[in-house]
C-alpha cells in the first residue's frame, strides 16, 4: 500500500480576514502555525513516518511544512518546493474581502467564482502590480505558465504534470509523501484521485491543517482515505 498525506496549510491571515488569497504570499496566524504544530504530533502519535515533502512556493505553506516537521522531527527530509502546488490563483479578486465581494456581485456569482470548474474568475490586467510575472520565484517559468486568474480546471492541468513526473513515481518507489499545500490545489488532486465529476468536486472543502490520509494500491488508485483529526 502507497501512503500519500495532504495538508492544507494552517490559518492564514487572510483566511482569518476572510480575503481571497491565491498566489498572494500571505503568512499564518500564531493560531494557523499552532494548528501545523498539532498536525505533526498527531502523525507522530499515529505513527505515520515520511520520506520526502512536497509544499509550495507560498510561505503560509512552507511554515505549514516547517511545523509539521518540526513536531516529528523530520526537519532533514528532502523537500520540493513546486509552484504547481500553489493555490489557484483567484484574479482580480485577489486581495478582495469574500463577503464584501457577494454583497457586490450576489452569493451566487461568488459561489461559481469559488467553486465551479470551469469559470476563472476575473483576470488581472497585465500591468497589475498583483501579476506574478513580475516576482523573482517565478521568473525560470514561460510566460504561458504564469497566470493571471484561474479556475480549478487550469488548477488541474497545472498540477498534473508535477504528479506525473515526481509524485508518482516517487509513491511508486515506495516513498512516503507529506504534501502540504492550499485548499484548491488539493481539491484539484482530489478530483484527480478520486476521478470526481466536475460537479461533485464544487461539494469538497478541505480545512485547515487537519491531514487527509490517502490509502493508494500499486497503481496509485485510492482504497481510502480519510482525515486525522
Ligand atoms: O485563496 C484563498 O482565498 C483560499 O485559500 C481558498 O479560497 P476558497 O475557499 O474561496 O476557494
Amino acid at each position: 500500500m502507497k501512503q500519500l498525506v495532504l495538508i492544507r496549510h494552517g490559518e492564514s491571515a487572510w483566511n482569518l480576514e476572510n480575503r481571497f488569497t491565491g498566489w498572494a504570499d500571505v503568512d499564518l496566524t500564531p493560531n494557523g502555525a499552532k494548528q501545523a504544530h498539532t498536525a505533526g504530533e498527531k502523525l507522530l502519535k499515529a505513527g505515520y513516518v515520511f520520506d520526502i515533502a512536497y509544499t509550495s512556493v507560498l510561505k503560509r505553506a512552507i511554515r505549514t511544512l516547517w511545523g509539521v516537521q518540526d513536531a516529528m522531527d523530520l526537519m532533514w527530509i528532502p523537500v520540493v518546493h513546486s509552484w504547481r502546488l500553489n493555490e489557484r490563483h483567484y484574479g482580480a479578486l485577489t486581495g478582495l474581502n469574500k463577503a464584501e465581494t457577494a454583497s457586490k456581485y450576489g452569493d451566487e456569482q461568488v459561489h461559481i467564482w469559488r467553486r465551479s470548474y470551469n469559470v476563472r474568475p476575473p483576470l488581472l490586467e497585465a500591468h497589475d502590480e498583483r501579476n506574478p510575472q513580475k516576482d523573482r520565484r517565478y521568473e525560470k517559468l514561460q510566460s504561458s505558465e504564469v497566470p493571471l486568474g484561474e479556475c480549478l480546471e487550469d488548477n488541474v492541468e497545472r498540477v498534473l504534470p508535477l504528479w506525473n513526473e515526481s509524485i508518482a513515481p516517487a509513491l511508486k518507489a515506495g516513498k512516503r509523501i507529506v504534501l502540504v499545500a492550499h485548499g484548491n490545489s488539493i481539491r484539484a488532486l482530489i478530483k484527480y484521485l478520486d476521478q470526481l465529476s466536475d460537479e461533485a468536486i464544487m461539494e469538497v472543502n478541505v480545512p485547515n491543517g487537519i491531514p487527509l490520509i490517502y490509502e493508494l494500491d500499486d497503481n496509485l488508485k485510492p482504497i481510502r482515505h480519510y482525515y486525522l483529526d
